[in-house]
């Protein structure tokens, strides 16, 4: 397929909202005529429309619109029960764009591992261009040179377990603002949704911005309603993406013109803090006039120095392996771009896009998990003693569970897997686009098909998980080789391969340490009268699925 045709492929098709696919299907229903595709044997390579080629079982299209009628609200449920028809390998056309489903690990393995270069590249749709600086991040970054410097910087620079580890402070300052504000409800039911996300968004912003911004200063208000619109227009439908001759539809929906106000306005903002820490990293000693105080007096800064940093080790560092090393993400790419570490010259314009990658892939995915987890042990009273009698078990009396101690903690992994199994953050992963032609399993499959894994239906296929797949059951993990890293296809919430999430240990490190914590702290029940089969599961709409309904609960503080 050619480039051009790449450019109307969007991000993500997870996001076509029922009601707009309802206008357009509605009018053009009654203007155009059936026309049934032959699934098998039909060309789906625009070069090759003379030559019949295997193609993968297809349910019949729509003229125009293809198969998009048929993803409704969530397509990862919709696609399953395609595929329980068409089979786990299966070629759908989004408008005029083909896009392969893949519902078992089996072929999940083939398009990540086996043929994981023929299927690097992203699909990159006009508004992922306009928002992320042309694709100059990591996450669309077209497959090739560019992407694999950017990625490789992500990886050594930001995402080594020794930076996750240099954020240790940062969690248990977050973590410790959490027990409060549920202390300070008890016995009156939180809202965990929110408090979760406030958790993940405070993590992300003090490592990647080096401080956060409070719900007072305007800024913080202004970030924060950027930051939502940036992740929502990343999964917006945008129809022109699909079909071309609609693309006039996103300046009559005003899509194009909010695309282009949230790019300038997150811009300004990114520049400012990119020049904030220049101006740190140029003049150290005069930080305290430039940096934070130019924001606001009562930011919470990463460094403090000169202040018990309660981990013992006395360097002041608080990240407990004595490097003393408190850079947040944007001070090291800073470093990289000053002292050409990176073996490329790094623009600033690259540094943004990074930063703007970090928030888009690190916030909701990991406060979803948390959100995932507590649903489940709600429900799930048996598993949350378990849970609980592990942690304090390991505790020992202790009013925290510490980093060292999450790897004795094998009940607690158990139940994060299991969590990401049955709720994927992004049921569809990141789609992919194949890079050449390429024949999986027999069949062949064209350059420019876009690619989208079905990590939600895998994670429920009874091929894989045996009778029960739908049941919450952190059991089956115990004493079983099977991990979310890329190896095991039948778990792979984080992707796989050479376009895998570089950040699963950033992610785990928060996950694993709070979800701990707050089983040892406190005793958790549902608001009273709720039974656990009442508890709402409606999942959202959207790239990351979260609870439709915010999760309520109530925590008694429990006494050792
Ligand atoms: C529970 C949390 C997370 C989940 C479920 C998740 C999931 C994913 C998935 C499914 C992909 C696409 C993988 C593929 O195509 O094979 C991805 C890519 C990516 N993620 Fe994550 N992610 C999480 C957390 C994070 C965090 C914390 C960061 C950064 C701080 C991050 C940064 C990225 C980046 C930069 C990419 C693009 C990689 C590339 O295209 O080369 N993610 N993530």
């Amino acid at each position: 397929m050619s480039i051009d045709m790449q450019e109307h492929i969007p991000l993500v098709m997870s996001m076509v909202p029922s009601l707009l696919i309802s206008i357009l299907v509605i009018p053009l229903l009654s203007l155009l005529v059936i026309r049934w595709r032959r699934t098998c044997v039909t060309a789906i390579h625009p070069s090759s429309t003379t030559q019949k080629r295997r193609v993968p079982p297809s349910p019949p299209t729509l003229p125009v619109i293809g198969n998009l009628h048929q993803l409704g609200t969530y397509p990862h449920k919709t696609l399953q029960t395609l595929s329980r028809r068409y089979g786990p390998f299966m070629l759908l056309h989004m408008g005029r764009a083909p896009a392969l489903i893949v519902s078992s690990a089996r072929l999940a393995r083939e398009v990540m591992k086996t043929h994981d270069v023929a299927f690097s590249d992203r699909a990159l749709s006009s508004t992922g261009r306009r928002l992320l600086y042309d694709g100059k991040d990591v996450s669309l970054a077209p497959y090739g040179e560019y992407w694999r410097q950017m990625r490789s910087l992500c990886v050594l620079q930001l995402l080594n377990n020794k930076r996750v580890r240099s954020f240790k402070s940062i969690r248990e300052e977050e973590l410790a603002l959490l027990v409060k504000r549920i202390e300070d409800a008890s016995p009156t039911p939180v809202d965990m949704s929110d408090a979760f996300a406030t958790l993940t968004n405070g993590v992300v912003c003090r490592a990647a911005l080096g401080r956060k911004y409070g719900k007072d200063e305007a800024i913080g208000r202004k970030f924060k309603t950027l930051l939502a619109e940036f992740v929502g227009l990343l999964g917006a439908f945008n129809v022109g993406d699909y079909i071309p001759s609609l693309a006039w539809i996103n300046k009559l929906n005003g899509l194009d013109k909010k695309a282009e106000r949230v790019a300038k306005e997150l811009d300004d903002f990114l520049e400012q803090v990119v020049e904030e820490h220049e101006s740190k990293l140029n003049k150290p000693c005069q930080q305290e006039e430039t940096k934070y105080n130019n924001y606001d007096n009562n930011c919470t800064r990463n460094n403090n120095e000169g202040e018990s940093d309660g981990d013992g080790d006395g360097d002041g560092d608080g990240d407990g392996d004595g490097d003393g090393d408190k850079k947040d993400f944007v001070d090291v790419l800073l470093e990289v771009q000053r002292d050409n570490l990176a073996g490329f010259p790094l623009s600033k314009l690259s540094i943004k896009a990074i930063i703007l990658d970090i928030f888009d892939g690190g916030t909701d995915t990991t406060y979803v998990v948390l959100e995932w987890a507590m649903t489940e042990l709600l429900r799930h009273p048996k598993v949350m003693e378990n849970l609980q009698r592990e942690v304090r078990e390991v505790a020992k009396g202790r009013l925290n569970i510490t980093d060292e101690d999450l790897d004795r903690l094998h009940y607690l992994k158990a139940v994060v897997k299991e969590t990401l199994r049955l709720h994927p953050p992004l049921p569809l992963l990141v789609p992919r686009v194949a890079t050449r032609d390429v024949t999986v399993d027999d069949y062949d499959v064209a350059a420019g098909t876009m690619v989208i894994i079905n990590a939600w239906a895998i994670g429920r296929d009874p091929d894989s998980w045996g009778p029960n797949p739908d049941e919450f059951k952190p059991e089956r993990f115990l004493g079983s080789p099977v991990d979310y890293k890329g190896q095991n296809f039948e778990l792979i919430p984080f992707g796989a391969g050479w376009r895998g999430c570089p950040g699963i240990e950033f992610a785990m490190a928060t996950d694993n340490f709070v979800l701990a914590n707050l089983m040892l702290r406190f005793n958790w029940a549902l608001p009273s009268g709720m039974r656990a089969e009442d508890l709402d599961m409606t999942q959202s709409s959207g790239i990351t699925v979260h609870r439709k309904v915010s999760l309520l609960a109530v925590a008694t503080p429990h006494s050792s």
